[in-house]
């Protein structure tokens, strides 16, 4: 088994960027989901772009945005990869000429291998399985049952969905999957263990990573 790739996601300052990077990142994801309380405008996602180390990939992340839109920060912004979290279809996920995952939110009945083998051939790159949580459409913080994964994927699965420094390593070791993504369980919590959307705990970013890597 290869070593997961990690994708630290939702960073919204330049420093959590570069901690995330020295600490050992593949990716980071910014957030252009305007509800999300990791949101970054577009200028504040140059400056953390600006920040960034050579070789860390930069992935920006929409939901059911409109692909007008998804034009324009691609004209601004120099996204590796997209990753779309919403409902868009495959076709929608290959009119950018641009790398790019699919979201599948594991609901009941859900079929990553079915959804995996659509994308697939519509040219993604991969296929991210996160938590279903009604109403909200990810960063929730919350796991799924990973025994509903398949053994053998069209595309590299990457895991999300409530991973924590405490968990990554059983999730890696039941899973396999080609990659991991983070979001809340590496964020600064508040005193009521609430977490502070968007501020990046460096020290559990470095112990996710560890564990990932492990
Ligand atoms: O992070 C967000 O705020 C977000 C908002 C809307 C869609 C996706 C979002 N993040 C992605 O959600 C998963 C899991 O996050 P968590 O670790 O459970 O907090 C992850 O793929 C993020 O990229």
């Amino acid at each position: 088994m290869s070593t997961p790739r990690v994708k630290i996601c939702g960073i919204t300052r330049p420093e959590d960027a570069v901690q995330a990077a020295r600490a050992g990142a593949d990716a980071i994801g910014l957030v252009f989901y305007p509800s999300s309380p990791r949101y970054v405008d577009p200028r504040r996602a140059a400056r953390i772009l600006a920040a960034l180390p050579p070789f860390v990939t930069t992935v920006g992340l929409f939901v059911n945005a409109d692909a007008g839109l998804v034009r324009e920060y691609l004209r601004e912004l120099p996204l590796d990869m997209l990753q779309f979290h919403g409902d868009e279809t495959p076709e929608y996920g290959a009119a950018f000429q641009r790398p790019w995952i699919k979201a599948l939110r594991m609901r009941d009945g859900a079929d990553p291998a079915g959804v995996a083998r659509e994308y697939a051939a519509a040219g993604a790159r991969g296929l991210l399985v996160d938590s279903y949580v009604p109403g909200t459409p990810g960063g929730t913080g919350e796991r799924f049952d990973w025994g509903l994964l398949p053994r053998e994927s069209a595309l590299p699965l990457i895991l999300a969905g409530g991973l924590t420094p405490a968990n990554v390593a059983e999730a890696v070791r039941q899973v396999r999957p080609w990659g991991v993504d983070v979001s809340g369980g590496v964020e600064v919590r508040a005193v009521t263990g609430a977490t502070l959307g968007g501020i990046k705990d460096r020290h559990a970013v470095r112990a996710f990573l560890r564990a990932a890597k492990a």
